[in-house]
């Protein structure tokens, strides 16, 4: 029989955290040991509505949390401020973070990069854990060897804090590494509405739409003379992510560095 993996979910509220807890409680070899709040500090979460017969403590402080549970696995799924804390803390009580939570900043993974390094342990942060939308981000970084012009449009349900996503700035950067930087458009090219053409990166530009009604949802294309290609991929609930956090659960144990993103893993 496989070890029992013990797992910290952090925002298990949130509409990302519930799915987390209900795949640790359906997963044979998955354990919850507790969860990161930041309500119902002291509670169990069978205590908090909508998780009955889940009798793990809450916890706020993320130390407190680890040192008592002592888990394998933290699954972050908060916000940017809370989930960098989160992760540090981890990674110095030799616990293995997987992080769905998006909008850290470069120098904030390559300080967290470092820390797993240097800890030795394993760490992963994917910017988005659904297959599909892995598959739409190889197949653009693939697609861009042979166009150079691309537009990327992000569409999110309408309470995302974060723009742009972390899924489209990852899917930047995977199509600059086979690109040399290249301004598009014009150099007369004005805005009459600032924004209009979204968001620069290394000169390809990234579109953030918010509605609600929406989940999340990314159109890449692609322009060269006389055609277009458009890779899309869309997530019509949060169970889409769920078999990429737990291959992540499962891969991180045997990690001994930070990854980012899962295009390495599922290869
Ligand atoms: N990698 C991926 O595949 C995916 C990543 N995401 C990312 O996951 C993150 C969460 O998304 P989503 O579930 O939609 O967001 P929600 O706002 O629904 O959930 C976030 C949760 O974090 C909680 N929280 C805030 N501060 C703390 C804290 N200090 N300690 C513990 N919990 C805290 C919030 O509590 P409260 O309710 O009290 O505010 C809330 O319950 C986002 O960064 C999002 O971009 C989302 C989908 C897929
Ligand atoms: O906030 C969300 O919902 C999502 N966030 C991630 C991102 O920023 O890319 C992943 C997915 O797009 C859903």
């Amino acid at each position: 029989m496989n070890e029992m993996i013990q797992i910290v979910v952090a925002g298990p509220r949130g509409r990302m955290g519930k799915e987390a807890v209900k795949l640790v409680q359906e997963t044979e070899n998955f354990k919850l040991a507790g969860v990161l709040d930041r309500k119902n500090e002291g509670r169990l979460l069978s205590e908090v509505e909508g998780f009955s017969g889940v009798d793990v403590p809450v916890f706020t402080d993320p130390a407190a949390c680890f040192q008592q549970t002592k888990p394998d696995v933290l699954i972050d799924l908060t916000t940017p401020e809370k989930g960098y804390i989160h992760t540090k803390t981890a990674l110095e009580h030799n616990v293995r973070p997987v992080v769905g939570t998006t909008g850290f900043t470069a120098e904030q993974l390559d300080e967290l990069k470092d820390l797993a390094e240097q800890k030795g342990i394993g760490c992963i942060i994917a910017p988005n854990f659904a297959v599909g939308a892995i598959l739409m981000m190889k197949f653009s970084e693939m697609a861009s060897k042979y166009f150079k012009n691309v537009e990327i449009i992000e569409l999110h349900h309408d309470q995302k804090l974060d723009a742009p996503s972390g899924t489209s700035i990852k899917t930047a950067e995977m199509i600059a590494r086979q690109r040399k930087e290249k301004k598009q458009g014009h150099e007369n090219e004005k805005e009459t509405i600032q924004g209009a053409r979204g968001g620069d990166f290394e000169g390809m530009r990234i579109h953030s739409v918010r509605l609600p009604g929406l989940i999340a949802h990314q159109e890449v294309i692609f322009g060269a003379d006389g055609q277009s290609l458009t890779i899309r991929h869309d997530s019509y609930n949060r169970a889409s992510f769920m078999s990429g956090v737990k291959v992540s659960v499962e891969t991180v144990m045997g990690l001994d560095t930070l990854v980012y993103g899962l295009e390495s893993i599922i290869d």
